[in-house]
């Protein structure tokens, strides 16, 4: 099980490829140094040419340089969209969709001698949910197919950004440009009718207000730019979301004693009913196994790319504006001078341990980054995953498949860092 590349380089280290210096940063010390106390200066992204088609240039919120736009767009999305009773507005679509979730396993398990396979199951939900908050209505069980492929499509773009570090590799993927250009015609045509959609809605009065799309039109933007920041919005809050629950859900099979204690914690505080979302505040324990996730697994074990603004120091080391800044912050989590045994799977060390993972105060584990690009996802993300794992636990007993198999944590490097070997569970009906 890797711990991150600093037990090996140090706190900070360059790599070169071709011309472009990659500094990795490593240690908590150093990232609480440039990310919250110098974060204005290190608020910066790099400019990857290869994104410059399905950003429309820039112009969404993780791509964009540091100013008055990102600051603009960003601002809409915490203040309009993620207002706590704007998210609340979207509560029916939560349970719609954690329903679907629930008759999925189901469905899933009956047909394969009550074996689940976790990933795909929940992520067309999860992806559910986020759709009806960009858009404001519910789509048919074929629009949402068509949206989760094709944003598939552009998601694994992302893998390819180091085709801009080394252009040669280039040579390895001929007719690149043309496959790009057809996919980026067909995001623009899909979106573009589903703003028809909405429209045709809005006007008879059937969407729920609030929706990412709503506070969008209200800005000055074009249609390719709405296309783009809804695309952002779905992108970057599925797969994120769902790699977590995965990995969670498979510490809970190797590890049936935490599984039955997260069951005897949530029975004693709501009893038979299910899960609320006013309840989860009075649920440590599930919120601690999140946590517990987020440390030994977060989905990316980097922030995303970094750049200064102007030239810099940290640790020692000149950061100059052509730098690819990469904070590692698996070495940090894992590390043992901040966490005793660090690859344990152990939620009580969060019951003890008041921990801010914003990293405002001290930096221990950052799995939302730190500081101004700090992922605003963080509290809608981790409404939903403690809501799914509060629901699939209530509702099931999850064992390992086939009976005696070990669960594999290998790893492997999509757009997020999820199971190589999807996690196969079996699940039995819990009596009630
Ligand atoms: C478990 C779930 C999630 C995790 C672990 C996560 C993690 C992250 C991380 C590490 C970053 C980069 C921070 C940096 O570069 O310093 C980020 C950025 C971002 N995330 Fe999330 N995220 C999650 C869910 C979400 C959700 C649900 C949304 C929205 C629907 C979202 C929207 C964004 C956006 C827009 C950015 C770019 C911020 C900026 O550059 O200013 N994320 N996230």
């Amino acid at each position: 099980m890797r711990s991150g590349f600093g037990n090996t380089f140090g706190p900070i280290f360059t790599v070169y490829l071709g011309r472009t210096p990659i500094i990795f940063v490593t240690s908590a010390s150093l990232t609480h140094a440039s990310l919250v106390e110098e974060s204005r200066l290190f608020a910066d992204r790099p400019l990857f040419p290869s994104r410059k088609l399905f950003t429309s240039n820039f112009r969404n919120i993780n791509s964009s340089p540091y100013g008055p736009f990102w600051r603009l767009i960003r601002r809409n999305l915490v203040e309009n969209v993620f207002a706590v009773p704007n998210i609340l507005a979207f509560r029916p679509a939560r349970l719609h969709a954690i329903a679907r979730i629930i008759s999925n396993i189901r469905t899933v398990a009956k047909q394969n001698q009550g074996a689940v396979s976790v990933y795909p199951t929940i992520r067309l939900g999860v992806f559910e949910i986020l759709l009806f908050m960009c858009f404001g209505y519910r789509m048919q069980e074929e629009e949402i197919l068509e949206m989760s492929e094709l944003l598939l499509s552009v998601g694994k773009l992302a893998e390819e950004q180091i085709l801009d570090i080394v252009p040669l590799l280039k040579i390895f993927r001929p007719g690149k440009d043309k496959a790009d250009g057809t996919l980026r015609a067909r995001q623009v045509q899909v979106f573009t009718s589903r703003f028809q959609k909405y429209k045709e809605l809005r006007e008879l009065g059937q969407v729920t207000r609030g929706s990412y799309l709503e506070s969008l039109q209200r800005m000055d933007l074009t249609t390719s730019e709405i296309v783009t920041l809804c695309s952002e919005f779905m992108l970057a809050g599925t797969d994120t979301t769902v790699t977590t629950l995965e990995w969670a859900m498979a510490h809970l099979v190797r590890n049936p004693s935490i599984q039955s204690k997260l069951y005897r914690h949530i029975r004693d505080v709501v009893g038979d009913r299910p899960v609320e979302e006013a309840d989860l505040q009075h649920l440590p324990y599930l919120r601690a196994i999140i946590q517990e996730t987020l440390r030994l697994n977060p989905p990316g074990h980097t922030l995303l790319p970094h750049a200064v603004s102007e030239p810099a120091k940290l640790g020692g080391y000149d950061i100059p504006c052509n730098a690819i800044v990469m904070f590692d912050i698996l070495t940090m989590s894992r590390d043992p001078a901040i966490w005793k045994e660090p690859l344990m799977f152990n939620p009580e060390r969060f019951m003890q341990l008041e921990v801010d993972m914003t990293g405002s105060k001290g930096v221990t584990m950052i799995p939302f980054g730190a500081g101004r690009r700090i992922c605003p996802g963080l509290e809608l993300a981790t409404m939903h995953m403690e809501m799914l794992i509060a629901h699939l636990v209530q509702t099931f007993e999850w064992s390992n498949w086939p009976a005696g198999k070990e669960v594999n944590l290998a790893v492997k490097q999509h757009f997020t860092v999820r199971m190589k070997y999807n996690l196969k569970a079996s699940v039995k009906e819990r009596a009630g």
